[in-house]
């Protein structure tokens, strides 16, 4: 209240007056339509997930990340990344095909919990009234396009994944300084996602921690902005490792590292990105953090809003496949997540919606015309995730653009 931070346009998808066809939902439709078009995604107030539902989910993540490595692993999936992970000590996560249907999601329980658990009723629960959600916002998107006639085949056409991600809690005891690096301009330059900045070389943003301990200073004041001497190798934007099943997430394998020498101690540089900056190559996400904020979306001006956590909202975040889908009509945005809050753990959930494997992504002939050209080649989406994972798809400004772009003039 009052600030002026920017904000994500915020609507109101709650159950209760939002009927298909009343007033109420034309004007959502239209409001959607715009957020959408503007951002590639948009805060949704809701009333349809209960606080009760939500704090058990929130239990039966905590029980989850608790449980013994070994048993985490148990979590595999056939494609790389799409089961349980851990990201460089920052992140862990959890990974849950077809979370939303009962059946499936036991496969779950089955690896975790051989002896069974009830937690992963509520997850289902918690998964199924996403998914519904979710449902209605693509609903409420083809009908603004006008192309009802879509609707069944396109919502048949897909599946859903749950990621669950708790991003570990930062200690207390450092000492820190943020620092500008520039790295080379280069292909590589925007594996962090940021295809804006090519022209003017990438500047990342680096955080030196030093480890004050006794045998190096007394003092907590220690200035490291002076003579620190940061070698930030450019194997930051390194390669990107994609979630197998290509729903969501680029994370970054060998994340920013460099070394800083103040004095006689090293201390390490390190990012403080909890997860960096990447498009999600699903069609469409409903995000979900528990209190401590992190989420962080890159405008078309290139500003990064923080969104902001509150007990009944959730982020709807359209995905590369809705992009191609909609003729590019619909953005699919950066966006990144960082964790500034020392020693608090953040918890986030997300439902993924993934066309089936097979299906070819081909934008609706209503989506094309002078003004919108055709801006996609039809694709499986299964060939666009593997084409992420090569050598060319991790270095291309944009994935999308490089594999499927008709200007890309493959
Ligand atoms: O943790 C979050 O808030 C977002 C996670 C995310 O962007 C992803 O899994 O693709
Ligand atoms: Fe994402």
């Amino acid at each position: 209240m009052g600030s002026c931070s920017p904000q994500l346009p915020l609507i109101c998808l709650s159950d209760q007056t939002l009927k298909p066809g009343s007033s109420k939902w034309v004007k959502v439709r239209s409001d959607v339509r715009k957020a959408l078009e503007d951002y590639g995604c948009f805060e949704a107030k809701i009333d349809q997930v209960s606080m009760e539902l939500q704090g058990s989910v929130l239990k039966a993540m905590q029980e989850l990340f608790a449980l013994p490595t070994e048993a985490k692993q148990r979590n595999v999936c056939p494609k790389p990344f799409a089961g349980y992970f851990s990201h460089n000590g920052l992140s862990e996560s959890f990974g849950i095909k077809d979370a939303n249907i009962l059946e499936k999601a036991h496969e779950f329980t089955q690896q975790l919990w051989p002896e069974g658990n009830k937690s992963i009723k509520m997850i289902q629960l918690y998964a199924e009234k996403l998914a519904e959600l979710d449902m209605m916002v693509r609903r409420l998107i083809l009908e603004s396009y006008g192309i009802e006639y879509f609707i069944d085949e396109h919502l048949n056409s897909t599946y859903y994944r749950m990621r669950l991600m708790k991003y570990i809690a930062r200690p207390d005891n450092d000492i820190t300084a943020a620092v500008g690096a520039n790295v080379d301009n280069g292909a590589n330059d925007n594996a962090d996602g940021d295809a804006n900045v090519n022209d003017d070389g990438a500047s990342i943003g680096v955080k030196v921690n030093v480890d004050v301990g006794d045998d190096v200073n007394d003092n907590d004041s220690v200035n490291i902005g002076v003579g620190v001497d940061i070698n930030v190798e450019t194997n930051v934007n390194g390669h990107l490792d994609a979630e197998a099943n290509g729903d969501a997430t680029a994370w970054v394998v060998g994340a920013v590292s460099g070394n800083a020498s103040v004095g006689a101690k090293e201390a390490n540089v390190d990012a403080e990105l909890g997860l960096p900056s990447h498009t999600d190559k699903s069609l469409s996400g409903i995000i979900y953090q528990h209190q401590i904020d992190g989420l962080e979306v890159k405008t078309k001006e290139g500003k990064w809003i923080r969104v902001k956590p509150a007990p009944n909202t959730v982020i709807f975040i359209a995905g590369d496949a809705l992009c191609a889908l909609m003729n590019g009509r619909i953005p699919s945005p950066y966006h990144r997540v960082r964790v500034t809050e020392k020693k608090k753990t953040r918890y986030a959930a997300a439902l993924f919606s993934n066309p089936k494997e097979g299906y070819i992504i081909d934008s609706p002939k209503e989506l094309v015309d002078e003004k919108h050209p055709r801006a996609f080649k039809p694709f499986d989406f299964v060939d666009l995730f593997n084409f992420y994972h090569t050598e060319a798809g991790r270095r291309a400004p944009s994935t999308l653009q490089a594999f499927c772009g008709v200007s890309a003039g493959k």
